[in-house]
């Protein structure tokens, strides 16, 4: 931002997906911007969110939703927090909040959600972030977290533009804990590695946070899964080391012992999983790079059957 600019404020977002992160992370919204948060979902979804409430560490959300048809002026900052299979429907039932001049975030865990947002939207304001650390965890309408941990992000050049401003200000606004990232490739990856390694494993193991806090033989398997990403980043110019692999064993043991993985919930309540977008992206890009990827094909297969038994029986 230049010397003398005045910084952009955010007044309205819209927010689409109320899930374990959406709720989290919109109970603050809400809290600081009452009726300026708007939530995007189907008639559908809105009686249910409706008829149920949502609620939040125990308090009933009242959110002020929106059909996705419905006109209006573009709001100036989108946040998505859908998972990775329902993108492409969120991106198309949120156009009328994405105007030329509004923020894009985008919360899904993966490292393909922004570049496919941008392939839709005529939007030249999209950040790049992740959230670390939250725990999050939603049973129907009730989410319970802990930990909002921080949503990191920045942009693609890493530039403390008007927009991450902007975004800062809003978080600081409603207590939402952030950083900006200095390197967001390297932040978009660790992340990557992370949700590679644990999100993985414990669906497979059926294993809340307290399993790898406490057993040692369940946490060296995700890690080395977590290798295979630390070795494909160094292709890509992500640059991940064993440095980072150990410096997600303190954010580990600092999690709610009972909280559970978005892939052991999502396991757990009978839901595709993202599956495709961890395991089948790291085979994909091994595949490219000609780098192994033994551990992610079994695991690949693994949650496939998981899903297969699920949904034929
Ligand atoms: N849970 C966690 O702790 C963490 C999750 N993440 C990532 O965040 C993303 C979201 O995960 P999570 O919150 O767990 O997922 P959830 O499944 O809990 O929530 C996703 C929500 O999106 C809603 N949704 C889907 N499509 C639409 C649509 N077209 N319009 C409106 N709403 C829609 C779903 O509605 P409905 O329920 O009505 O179908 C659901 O409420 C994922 O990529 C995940 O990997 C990242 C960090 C931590
Ligand atoms: C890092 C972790 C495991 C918790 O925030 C996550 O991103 C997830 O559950 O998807």
């Amino acid at each position: 931002m230049k010397a003398g600019e005045k910084l952009k404020k955010i007044e309205t977002v819209s927010l689409i997906g109320l899930g374990a992160v959406g709720s989290a992370y919109g109970s603050k919204l809400h809290d600081g911007l009452k009726d300026s948060l708007q939530v995007v979902a189907s008639k559908e979804r809105i009686q249910r969110y409706e008829n149920t409430g949502i609620v939040v560490n125990g308090q009933d959300y009242h959110f002020q939703y929106i059909t996705p048809e419905i006109k209006r002026e573009p709001a100036d900052l989108v946040i998505f927090a859908v998972k990775n299979a329902d993108l492409a429907q969120a991106i198309q039932d949120v156009q009328h909040h994405i105007g030329p001049d509004t923020i894009i975030l985008s919360l899904l865990n993966g490292i393909s959600s922004e570049g496919e947002i941008e392939s839709v939207c005529e939007n030249q304001h999209i950040l790049y972030s992740v959230c670390v650390k939250i725990d999050a965890v939603r049973q129907q309408n009730e989410t319970n977290f802990s930990s909002l941990g921080w949503i990191e992000y920045g942009e693609k050049d890493n530039s403390k533009s008007e927009n991450v401003l902007a975004v800062q200000e809003l978080f600081e606004r409603v207590g939402i804990p952030y950083k900006i990232s200095e390197d967001i490739l390297h932040s978009m990856w660790w992340k990557f590695m992370v949700n590679v390694g644990i999100n993985q494993t414990s669906a497979v193991l059926k294993a809340p946070y307290k399993v790898f806090q406490s057993v040692p033989s369940a946490y060296k398997w995700a890690e080395s899964t977590m290798r295979e990403v630390v070795a494909l980043s160094q292709k890509i110019g992500a640059n991940l080391t064993e440095e980072d692999v150990a410096s997600f064993r303190p954010i580990l043991h600092n999690m709610s012992p009972n909280g559970k993985t978005s892939m052991l919930q999502d396991v757990e309540a009978g839901r595709k999983t993202e599956v495709e977008y961890l395991a089948g992206t790291v085979i994909k890009l091994g595949g490219e790079y000609g780098v192994p990827t033994a551990i992610n094909e079994q695991l690949y297969r693994i949650i496939h059957i998981m899903e297969d038994m699920t949904t034929q029986h």
